[in-house]
């Protein structure tokens, strides 16, 4: 199966609807190329670009979402079509990602569950999901992670347990911790023994230049692509049976002793 990574650059002389037709562009071009695509997260706003959240915020089934299911299906990939800042119907907003079918159908959305920005930002504007999510890809089944949350290796342990082969983590992460992110990124990979597939985007956005460097990881924690600090696509084979026999050569997940339910109880 092959697989491309979209860095998109995010700046603040690019309007919203512009990104959304330029990145739909983007995605069509992909097709007869790679069978999955990858977008990062709030490319259409801006990751920190907060004081925009509330004016660009979206139902699910608003502008990014119609423009990334028709980019779908002109492409006829499975696209995951990174985040949204999603109003709720209820009104309060969430960092949603959405991901389509090669029809072009949304087959699942994730609600980010760690918020990042501690007192300020999305930590407090956003509300946090509770609900891990797997996406039925055809041979690969991917789970799915939001930037900040590739801090948290539970969060992917239970993926894995949920039967996830590879993970695609879009991201907006800065710059500053550039060395986290592509540390984080084979660390996941090589304790869960699966892909990891993390899109960042590139760019300055609300005074943050973006760290770019999206990664492609297999297994065994061999980097196998990673794009440099500018707009980039990386596409990349990844091959599932190299995941199954992994993880049949080094049955480390076997011998996991804590978060498994223990017979007896408690
Ligand atoms: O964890 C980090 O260093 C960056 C996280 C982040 O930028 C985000 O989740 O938007």
């Amino acid at each position: 199966m092959r697989a491309s990574l979209l860095q998109i650059a995010v700046d603040p002389d690019e309007t919203p609807n512009t990104r959304r037709d330029r990145v739909s562009s983007l995605v069509a071009e992909q097709r007869g190329v790679a069978e999955l695509v990858v977008l990062p997260e709030l490319w259409p706003v801006g990751a920190f670009a907060y004081e925009s959240f509330e004016a660009e915020a979206e139902p699910l089934a608003g502008p990014t979402h119609e423009a990334m299911a028709k980019a779908a299906a002109a492409a006829a990939v499975w696209l995951h079509a990174g985040s949204i800042v999603e109003r709720a119907p209820d009104g309060s907003l969430y960092n949603t990602s959405l991901v389509f079918s090669p029809s072009g159908d949304l087959v699942s959305s994730y609600r980010k569950i760690h918020r990042f920005g501690f007192d300020q930002g999305e930590a407090v504007m956003m509300g946090a999901g509770d609900t891990l999510v797997t996406v039925p890809v055809p041979g690969l089944p991917l789970g799915v992670a939001t930037c900040y949350d590739l801090r948290f290796p539970e969060l992917f342990r239970g993926l894995v347990d949920a039967g996830a082969l590879a993970f695609a983590v879009p991201a907006g992460w800065p710059a500053r911790r550039r060395e986290h992110w592509t540390l984080l990124a084979r660390a996941r990979a090589v304790e869960n023994q699966a892909y990891v597939l993390a899109c960042g985007t590139a760019g300055t956005h609300a005074g943050v230049p973006q760290a770019g460097h999206s990664i492609v990881v297999d297994p065994w924690g061999e980097v196998l692509a990673e794009a440099g600090d500018a707009e980039e696509t990386l596409t990349v084979e990844l091959d599932p049976a190299l995941v199954a026999t992994t993880r049949d050569r080094f049955p480390a997940l076997k011998d996991r002793l804590l978060g498994l339910p223990r017979p007896g109880g408690a």
